[in-house]
């Protein structure tokens, strides 16, 4: 039996078995929420473009109060006017966000000061550069503000608005198309016969490639017979950049995914010594890029989050990694799984994990009710106060 792969070591596999499928595109920034940067992007100006006050109140010289309290006001400058230079020995109204006239090196808050007629008494000592933001404070003319590969948040729009920019160059979204597969399996909404169960992967994975930025072109079902699988996998290769399937890749006769690969691509299979979701299929069918993930919901879910997500995200010029792991301390005692990394769903409060009851493959409700996964390296005990790394589900 060939040995299992170091979880680490797949998704590198996975990661180099794929390359970018996605085209370039002009996109208008209001239409760029969750698209993925085809270049850099380089400021062409300075943020704030010039000095401004950061408090409303006076501007002025610091030196001009060596000698005195108390200036005139010689100018009112509001955010959006252009102010003009300031007069010797006196002081501007200023607001906040309004530009600093020349000659003023500092701003007083207008809380530290007295109004006496035409004059202002400054209460406190000033500093220079006291309340003033300079200019290329946020930004730097020519920095790289984004890079090529990021997925757009919505501060990542925020920050190309502040540079002006109306359009950027996007990736086109990458267009995934779901199978699920297995005789077993109703819809939601229809009564359950005998035998059966209620398709939960399609609509997970669905959800899962729809979170993680990409665009489902299709989702098939396939009952379990080479045909079936034959043919819904046709279907999808047509309209789709890459493949996702859950269950019938295991080793029983009624497993067809691989059977069907097999007369249709070419198929790589990896067992991944984690615990769920030991088997992964990586494969091309019908030319397209195919990744198989084990049909028991919870393997579904670990083996899209380590391995799919990255993979999706190659294929589609994203660049992304695993999450940084966070170090927790275990309040528990757990013997370890002598061949596999096993994920264990569980709680964190404070820094402490403890996991659910309900650890099996076949769970999803688990998953669910807890925070993230520990990760809990084969033929490790985990022993009272231990820590181990967690990666939290809001991460991925
Ligand atoms: N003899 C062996 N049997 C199994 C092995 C093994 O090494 N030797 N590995 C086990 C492991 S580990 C896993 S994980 C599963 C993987 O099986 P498949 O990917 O072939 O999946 P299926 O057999 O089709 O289904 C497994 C399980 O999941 C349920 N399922 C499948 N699809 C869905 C869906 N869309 N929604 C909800 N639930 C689904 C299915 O009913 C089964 O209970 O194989 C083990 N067996
Ligand atoms: O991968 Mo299977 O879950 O490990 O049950």
């Amino acid at each position: 039996m060939a040995p299992l792969l170091p979880f680490k070591e797949a998704i590198e596999h996975i990661k180099g078995a794929l390359e970018r499928v996605t085209q370039i595109e002009t996109t208008p920034l209001n239409q760029a929420l969750g698209r993925v940067l085809a270049e850099d992007v380089i400021s062409s100006i300075q943020v704030p473009p010039a000095d401004n006050s950061a408090m409303d109140g006076y501007a002025l010289c610091a030196s001009d109060l060596e000698h005195t309290d108390s200036l005139l006001v010689s100018q009112r400058i509001a955010a959006g006017c252009a102010p003009t230079p300031l007069t010797a020995n006196s002081c501007a109204r200023i607001f906040t966000g309004a530009e600093i006239p020349a000659g003023a090196n500092a701003v007083v808050m207008q809380e530290n000061t007295e109004l006496v007629g035409d004059s202002v008494r400054f209460l406190n000592p000033v500093r220079i550069n006291d309340n003033i933001r300079p200019a290329g404070q946020d930004i730097a003319l020519g920095a790289t503000v984004l890079e090529k590969g990021k997925r757009l948040s919505a501060i990542d729009i925020g920050v190309l608005a502040s540079i002006g920019i109306t359009e950027i160059q996007a990736f086109t979204p990458l267009k995934v198309g779901i199978l699920t597969t297995g005789d077993e399996l109703q819809v939601a909404g229809q009564p359950l016969a005998a035998g059966q169960i209620y398709n939960s992967n399609g609509p997970l994975i669905e959800s899962l490639v729809t979170s993680a930025g990409h665009h489902v072109s299709l989702r098939l079902h396939a009952m379990d017979s080479v045909d079936a699988t034959e043919s819904a996998l046709k279907q999808l290769s047509e309209c789709s950049d890459v493949i996702i399937s859950s269950g019938g890749v295991s080793v029983g006769e009624e497993d067809h995914v691989k059977a069907t690969i097999e007369q249709n691509g070419q198929l790589h299979l990896w067992k991944i010594a984690i615990k769920p979701g030991k088997p992964l299929v990586f494969a091309n069918v019908f030319g397209t890029p195919f990744i198989g993930l084990p049909g028991n919901p919870s393997s579904t879910l670990v083996t899209f989050h380590l391995f799919a997500r990255l993979a999706l995200a190659t294929a589609a010029g994203e660049q992304l990694e695993l999450p940084d792991p966070i170090p927790v301390i275990c309040a528990f005692e757990r013997k370890s799984n002598k061949s596999r990394d096993e994920f264990l769903r569980v709680h964190v409060n404070h820094g402490v994990a403890t996991p659910h009851s309900q650890q099996s493959s076949g769970a999803l409700l688990a998953a669910s009710q807890t925070d993230g996964y520990l990760h809990v390296p084969a033929q490790q005990d985990v022993t009272l106060n231990s820590y181990f790394d967690f990666y939290p589900f809001n991460a991925f």
